[in-house]
């Protein structure tokens, strides 16, 4: 039988093809590279809408900053430290940056498109259902397993980010997206301080949160370390079981008034190893956190007995529990 050779297009003479392709995947991108679709979402200095990568299909989110805006409120600082945090954390629970370049009128951030949304709408959206089945939204938040599950991923998220030097500083349910799988993704770095290896303390004074999730020690002595992003986690895990945050005035300085007396109370069907782990995570005396660095970090916090059974190696290859 006659053997026919396929003829095929002679390779470009200086690269084989898939040098040419690696070539590809490292270039600069421009917003040519990308066809711009639905808006996703709006934030104080940008728009995030959904953004295809003409040469693969592949589809993310694309945070799009207007540049005269990003110089006239003096925003350049956290967009660049937002940009060197996504480039220096990789997990899977953090939001990806897959490119960053800019073009006379704005700047791009190609990312992870997290097309589940905010933590805090199913939070809610749990409580509307229940609600609008007309029976009783026992606690408001999600099941105890949802609200397990859920604080799992965002204690691993953190731990890393610890781990990696880093303080978020702003932890909440706004940040917490969702991807397509229903595992989270973590972000908003702008106000994120990543300590440089020879640091020995990671301790920052600058920035304060959100007041709802800001620690006691922020407002009293300005410093922030890994236990307050610890604060913020206890306060989220509040949130998850109940609907709302353990700590909310009818205004910023109410609820500051609230987080330095430790005014906070339980309902009263609050699962009880749920309540022991709030009520040990919520202790003014940073350093006497369940959690805390001077008490060995996560670990104590992961093997407490509301984690119990829970398998914590190998929870972002696993199905997340329905929250609908
Ligand atoms: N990767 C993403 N995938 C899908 N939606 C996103 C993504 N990132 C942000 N969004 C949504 O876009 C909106 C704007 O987000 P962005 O982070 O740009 O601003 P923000 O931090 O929410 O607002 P602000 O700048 O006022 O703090 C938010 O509602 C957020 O839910
Ligand atoms: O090209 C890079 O990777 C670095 C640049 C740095 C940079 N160039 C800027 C120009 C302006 Cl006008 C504002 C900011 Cl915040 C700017 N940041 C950059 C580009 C895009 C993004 Cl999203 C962040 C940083």
């Amino acid at each position: 039988s006659s053997s026919t050779s396929m003829v095929t297009d002679p390779k470009p003479l200086h690269l084989s093809s898939n040098q040419s392709n690696a070539k590809q995947s490292t270039r600069k991108r421009v917003v040519s590279d990308f066809e711009f679709g639905r808006t996703l979402g709006e934030g104080s200095y940008s728009t995030v809408v959904e953004a295809t990568e003409k040469a693969t299909g592949r589809v993310y989110a694309a945070k799009i900053l207007d540049k005269r805006h990003i110089i006239k409120e003096k925003k350049i600082k956290y967009v660049n430290i937002e940009r060197d945090m996504l480039q220096a954390l990789h997990h899977p629970f953090i939001v990806r940056l897959h490119y960053a370049f800019q073009d006379s009128q704005s700047l791009y951030f190609i990312i992870d498109i997290a097309s589940n949304g905010e933590l805090l709408s199913w939070i809610r959206k749990r409580c509307l259902s229940s609600f609008s089945h007309v029976f009783i939204c026992s606690l408001g938040g999600l099941s105890e397993e949802c609200a397990r599950f859920y604080l799992a991923e965002i204690i691993a998220a953190v731990e890393y980010m610890h781990m990696e030097r880093t303080l978020h500083r702003d932890i909440k349910p706004e940040n917490i997206l969702l991807g397509s799988d229903m595992h989270i993704l973590v972000t908003d770095f702008g106000t994120a301080k990543m300590f440089r290896k020879d640091e020995k303390e990671m301790r920052a004074y600058s920035f304060v949160g959100t007041a709802e999730y800001v620690s006691p020690e922020l407002l009293t002595d300005k410093a922030a370390d890994c236990n307050s992003d610890l604060w913020a986690i206890g306060c989220i895990a509040y949130q998850l079981l109940t609907g709302r945050p353990p700590f909310k005035g009818s205004n910023e300085y109410q609820t500051f008034q609230k987080v330095l007396k430790l005014d906070f109370s339980f309902p009263p069907n609050m699962p009880p190893q749920a309540r022991d782990l709030i009520e040990r995570i919520l202790v003014l005396d940073p350093e006497k956190r369940l959690g805390a660095t001077q008490r060995g970090g996560f670990e104590e916090l992961k093997a407490h007995p509301f984690f119990e059974g829970f398998e914590w190696q190998g929870v972002e290859m696993r199905t997340p529990p329905p929250m609908a």
